[in-house]
């Protein structure tokens, strides 16, 4: 489902004249296969930011490939990464980034008026969605109504909706109390098995990274290949 092979990645930083070649990823080999949990540990500045953002296509690397369904991504020019990308990721944040002025429902719907989805298709599976976060009571509240983790629930319903394979998840409890991160994880993996989902989860906590069926701890640039805790 998404194979990256030997990525490479250098940022310059520093002031003209006064640069420096900081690589971040060196040599990145990984593979997730289809309804597979994968989490990139890694400690703070490891790059597993910059892994994520080059799966996304949100940035080119300097050598290497990513191969989505199929697809040689790292090779696709903007426009045509983004409607790539509308078909196959769904994205969660540690922030939610949900719309301030939009109610839990239309955070969720939203996506789905970008496509032109039909009004009544919209509500019906906006409101299966809800019924499957267990948000169906507060569908009417804006963000600033609902909790931490009721807010990631719409950001995870949110994710859902257009039907991706793959959820890319950056620090998904990073905002949450260890109680909440649990409902949240437990959520994730319950997703996981009934849809067969993908989730790539990059996080720094050993315990997040415990839901996956397989993890991999990015250090200084490199991805080793972590024990398999979890097996469906
Ligand atoms: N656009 C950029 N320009 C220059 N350096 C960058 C850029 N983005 C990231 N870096 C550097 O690359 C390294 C890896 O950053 P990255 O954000 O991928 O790490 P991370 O593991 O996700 O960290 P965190 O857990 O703190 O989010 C860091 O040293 C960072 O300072």
């Amino acid at each position: 489902m998404i194979a990256i092979t030997d990525l490479h990645h250098a940022f310059t930083i520093g002031k003209k004249g006064a640069e420096r070649h900081m690589p971040v990823l060196k040599g990145v080999t990984l593979t997730v296969g289809q309804g597979e949990i994968a989490a990139i540990l890694g400690k703070s500045g490891s790059g597993k930011s910059t892994l994520l953002n080059v799966v996304a296509g949100f940035m080119k690397p300097d050598s290497g490939s990513v191969h989505v369904a199929g697809q040689e991504t790292t090779g696709l020019k903007e426009a045509a990464y983004a409607r790539f990308r509308l078909a196959h990721f769904g994205f969660i944040y540690q922030n939610f980034q949900l719309m301030p002025g939009l109610t839990a429902f239309e955070n969720i719907a939203l996506p789905l008026k970008i496509k032109g989805i039909a009004k009544e298709e919209r509500e019906l599976k906006v409101l299966r969605l809800l019924q499957e976060v267990g948000l169906q009571d507060v569908a009417d509240h804006y963000p600033n109504e609902l909790s931490g983790g009721q807010q990631q629930r719409v950001s995870i319903a949110r994710a859902l909706v257009t039907d991706p394979p793959i959820i890319l998840a950056d620090e998904p409890t990073g905002s949450l109390d260890s109680e909440t991160e649990a409902d949240v994880l437990e959520l994730i993996r319950s997703l996981n098995e009934t849809w067969g989902t993908t989730f790539v989860i990059i996080t720094h906590d050993d315990e997040v990274a415990a839901v996956a069926h397989r993890q991999y701890r990015l250090h200084d640039g490199e991805l080793m290949k972590g024990e398999k805790r979890y097996v469906i």
